[in-house]
């Protein structure tokens, strides 16, 4: 039998109530990934691009339709039973890294592992691996200060794929670099995803960027085209 989908989205919406107006901003989304697929999520700004990630990151309530990941329909699951999917199966980059300020690379890549059970000697092995695939072997004993905008970035790349995640959501991961960096660390994140098996959905609106991914899908007026 093959694997199930790692995403499968069946006629999501979610709508917004401001000062008394309803924005219905997914209108009924179907979606399936493919593990192992990378996805590139298009769409203008205001599309609902990071609504939608809520909606597969589980991080929020309040979505019509059906959300599996993994094989598990996580629209029926309580709230404890979210969040265990969330840690076992997804990673997250958002735009902006949102490391631990007090701790170094390799700290911030190896505490999620701890998290979830991992031994430390094993969890820096895999931390220092990932950041050295990354080109950051030199950088481990850097605090995110002291870091570029573009190393802060792959370090977050790096936790993101701490857990060996089935799936990655990632939320414009480049949208705060120029343009040469951006270029770098898409590459650099599309080379560990891939390494790793993992299946990714990224949101964009940057066309050129979304091209190097395995597909590219559109929302516009809160369905996919
Ligand atoms: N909590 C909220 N309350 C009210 N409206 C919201 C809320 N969150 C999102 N929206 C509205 O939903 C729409 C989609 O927002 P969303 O952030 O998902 O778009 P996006 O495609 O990710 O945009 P961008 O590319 O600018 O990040 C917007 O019109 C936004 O104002």
């Amino acid at each position: 039998m093959s694997s199930p989908a790692v995403v499968r989205l069946t006629d999501l919406t979610r709508s917004f109530e401001q000062g008394g107006v309803r924005i219905e901003v997914l209108r009924g989304v179907n979606l399936t990934v493919a593990p192992g697929e990378i996805v590139a999520l298009l769409g203008p700004s205001g599309s609902g691009k990071s609504t939608m990630l809520q909606a597969v990151g589980l991080l929020e309530g309040g979505f019509g339709g059906k959300i599996e990941i993994a094989g598990i329909d996580a629209s029926a699951l309580p709230p404890e039973g979210r969040t265990k999917l969330r840690r076992d199966h997804l990673g997250f980059v958002y735009q902006f890294h949102h490391l631990l300020p007090d701790f170094n690379a390799i700290e911030n890549v190896v505490i999620p592992q701890l998290v979830a059970g991992r031994a430390k000697g094993e969890a820096e092995e895999r931390a220092r691996s990932i950041l050295s695939s990354l080109g950051l072997g030199h950088r481990l004993d850097h605090r995110p200060s002291q870091l570029s905008g573009g190393e802060q970035q792959r370090v977050a790349v790096g936790r993101a794929l701490a857990n060996q995640p089935q799936l990655v959501l990632a939320d414009e991961p480049t949208g705060n670099l120029d343009e040469h960096t951006a270029d770098i660390v898409l590459e650099q994140f599309l080379a560990l995803v891939r390494g790793e098996g993992s299946a990714a959905l990224v949101a964009t609106h940057n066309e050129r960027l979304a091209a190097r991914m395995d597909r590219v899908v559109r929302l516009h007026e809160g369905v996919l085209e």
